[in-house]
Parts: C-alpha cells; structure tokens; sequence
C-alpha cells in the first residue's frame, strides 16, 4: 500500500465536514483548539439570543411560557440531545449542571440497591465528581464508602458489594477512553447500576446510551455541544428505571402536577423528575438553537473527522520536531477520545505563548498541554498552522518570557 502523504489543503478540499465552519461566529486569526472546554459561539445561537430577550422575554412576557411553550424546552432539548447520544425520546432532559444531576443521580441509584453501600469511581475522575461522592456520603454515615478502582481495566476490579459505578467516559486530562459497553455489560453481571458522565463524549464522538444498556448518564453542553457558558447540563434515564427511580431534590418542577400547587410531593415517573427549580430559560433557549449545527452531520463524520486530524496534528508535530521537546501522554488514537494531551514541565507557560500566537489550548495541573479537536469547525489548515506555531515556540523558547509565566485565575 502507497501512504500518500496529503497535504492541509488536499485535506481540508475533500474534508465533507469543510461547509459546517460556516455556521460558527469564529474570530479573525484564532485557532481554536479549547472546544473540549468551550466550545464556541453557533451564528445560530447568537440571534436566538435576541430573539428570546426581545421578542419572547421583551414581548411576549409571562405568556411565553405557553406562547412561546417554554415550559416544554427542558424535555425538547432534551430530546434533541438525546439524540447525539443514542438515547430514545423520553430519556433524556436538560436541567441544572452535571455537579447536580450527579447528586439526583447517585442518591437515587442507591436507593435502588438498598444492600450495597459502595459508590466506585476512578481517582483520577474529573474533581466534581468526587467532590459530589463525599458530600453525598456525609449525608448518609458511616456504613457508605467510595471506592477508587484503576481506569484501565476496570472490568476486573468490579465486586458483587458495589451499587453504583461512576466513571467519566473519557479521561478530561489524558483523553483515555473507556469501552462504554464492555464496562456497563460486566457491570451488570454483578448487579451494578451503571452512572457515565459524558463531560468530553456528547457531541464529539458516536454514544449508544440505550444500545449499551447504561442506567444512567450525565454531561454537560457547554464543550462540544456548543451551548455558551454555563449552558444547562443534561441527566439520561433509561426507560425501565423510571417507575423506580426517586431522586431527593424534590423541587416543584419534578412533580406530577407543578400547577396544581398541592403541599405534598408527587414524583413524576419519568426522567422529568430531575427538574428541580425553574429552568434557565434563556440559556436553554440559546443551547436549543445551538444544537442546529449538528442538522445533516452525523457522529461518524465528526469521529472519523477527529481521527483524521488528530492523526495529522501527530504527522506534522513529528515533522516539526515536537517529540524532541514534548512527550504524548495520551493513549493511541483509537483509545481515546477528541483530545491529546503533551506533557511538559513549562506546559503553562508553552500554552500561554501559543495563545499570544492565535492559537489557544488550555493547561491543566501539573503539567499537562490539551489539545481539543472540535471537528465541525477545525481545519486542516488550523492543525498545521498550531504545529508550525507550537515548533517556533519550543525552538526559540518563547515561553520563557516571563509574561508568559504569570498565573490567571482560569486556565
Ligand atoms: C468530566 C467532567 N464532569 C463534570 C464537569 C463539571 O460539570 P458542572 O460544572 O456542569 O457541574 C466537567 C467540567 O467542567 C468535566 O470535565
Ligand atoms: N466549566 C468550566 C468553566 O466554567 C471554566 C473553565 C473551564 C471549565 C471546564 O469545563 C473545565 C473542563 N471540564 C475540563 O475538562 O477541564
């Protein structure tokens, strides 16, 4: 086999993703390599937002809640996420943020398996989820526990005495991907619900939530699903949990009849249990006209997308002599998710400079350089700029500069 090398250009004219940059509002000479953290601003987005101030909240008043049928968006947004994710209609709803459909989640998947008292995770699980754990588990005494098993091979870790499993589906440091249905099927030999935060997976890759038979899911829309900061997060039940499923923030919207204004509380028996307080309208309406970008794109494309340019962005840093000054320290492309990590003792300092030249990545503790590959906007000409910028850096060691060096609050 011949193994053409293509260039960015031969690339980026055959790319059948290359039309769908048009629907971002993406500054001028920005490379943007953060959608894994941000992702950016949908033209689409930008003039929902007016519309629902002016026209909707502006005009329209209270009476948008049925005019304009506000009250319905969680679930249809839901829907539509649902969609990304190989969730069935009737699963999935938008509410609050992950730390919080964490806590339903969890408080009620014990309840489900009143015998067991052990929640498993990773360690090196992104902090919020852990955090979430203990603040649960100081609820519940001292008979509850967390259990930390090894992210690689955590089928051979799981015992009959664990209730919940909850893992972040890739690794938001190193990108190490989990095999969602290897996972949750030995999982559910022993018993164990299983909880996948889709932090780094909805929108970037294709999730089969109900062909892998997943109990529970949680993630945020803020990353690849373009939604703007802060966007609603969203909760996936699976269908046959919802008569049993109770969760504990039993607020006004979860009840079976939020109108009727009875003292006494009545669980829906779906996944609309988990709304809580009134929904963020407006930032739920900007995420609604957000998820347009994905009409007539599918996963495959943007996974295989990803691939393509992740695999470009190791062919050229090679060229570039990056590996004389960084090391990968992600796992290989096809065990990880849309992002690489490189690790260096400055990666702070590298990152900042890279962000001077038009190109921002972000850093995280202690050392890492991440890398997101948002394949809906990215282009093989982006990738190829980074690198030539990332080598110019490393070579003249411009990240010594000590501007370069000064902490800011967010990285
Ligand atoms: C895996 C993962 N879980 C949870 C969060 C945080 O979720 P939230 O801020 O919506 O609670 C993040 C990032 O912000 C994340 O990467
Ligand atoms: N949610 C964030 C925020 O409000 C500010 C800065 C970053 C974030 C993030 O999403 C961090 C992200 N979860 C990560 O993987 O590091």
């Amino acid at each position: 086999m011949i193994n053409k090398v293509f260039s960015a250009k031969q690339l980026d004219d055959k790319d059948p993703l290359r039309h769908v940059a048009e629907r971002f509002s993406l500054p001028p000479n920005t490379v943007y390599l953060d959608g894994n953290s941000l992702g950016p601003l949908p033209k689409a987005a930008q003039t929902r937002a007016q519309e629902v101030v002016n026209n909707q909240w502006g005009t329209d008043l209270i009476k948008s809640w049925n005019c304009h049928d506000w009250i319905n968006l969680p679930q249809k947004v839901g829907d539509k996420i649902g969609a990304l994710i190989g969730a069935g209609k009737g699963q999935v709803v938008c509410c609050d943020s992950i730390s919080i459909n964490l806590f339903k989640v969890l408080s009620a998947a014990l309840k489900m398996r009143p015998e067991r008292k052990v929640i498993a995770t990773t360690r090196d699980n992104f902090p919020t989820d852990i955090y979430m754990v203990q603040g649960l588990l100081s609820l519940l005494g001292d008979e509850y526990s967390i259990r930390y098993i090894d992210e690689a091979d955590v089928e051979s870790q799981l015992t009959d005495d664990i209730a919940v499993l909850m893992l972040t589906q890739v690794n938001f440091r190193s990108g190490f991907k989990q095999n969602m249905e290897a996972v949750t099927r030995q999982a559910h030999t022993m018993g164990i619900l299983t909880l996948w935060d889709l932090a780094h997976s909805a929108g970037a890759f294709v999730v089969e939530l109900d062909e892998c038979q997943v109990d529970f899911a949680v993630g945020c829309t803020y990353k690849y699903l373009n939604g703007g900061p802060g966007s609603p997060a969203f909760v996936y039940v699976a269908k046959r949990h919802q008569e049993e499923y109770r969760q504990p923030l039993s607020g006004w919207m979860g009840h079976k009849s939020p109108f009727a204004f009875t003292p006494d509380y009545e669980a829906q028996n779906s996944v609309n249990q988990n709304l809580c307080g009134t929904p963020a309208i407006l930032s739920m309406s900007v995420l609604d006209a957000a998820l347009s970008v994905f009409e007539s794109v599918t996963l495959k494309a943007i996974d295989e997308k990803s691939k393509k340019l992740q695999a470009f962005f190791a062919a050229e840093g090679k060229r570039a002599g990056l590996c004389d000054y960084m090391e990968i320290v992600s796992p290989a492309i096809e065990n990880r998710g849309s992002q690489l990590a490189l690790s260096h003792p400055d990666a702070y300092a590298i990152c900042q400079a890279w962000i001077a030249e038009g190109v921002i990545a972000d850093f995280r503790a202690p050392n890492i350089l991440r890398i997101g590959f948002a394949p809906l906007y990215l282009s093989f000409a982006d990738v190829e700029l980074a690198v030539l910028k990332l080598a110019e850096i490393m070579r003249n060691k411009t990240y010594e500069n000590e501007v370069f060096q000064r902490k800011q609050h967010v990285t």
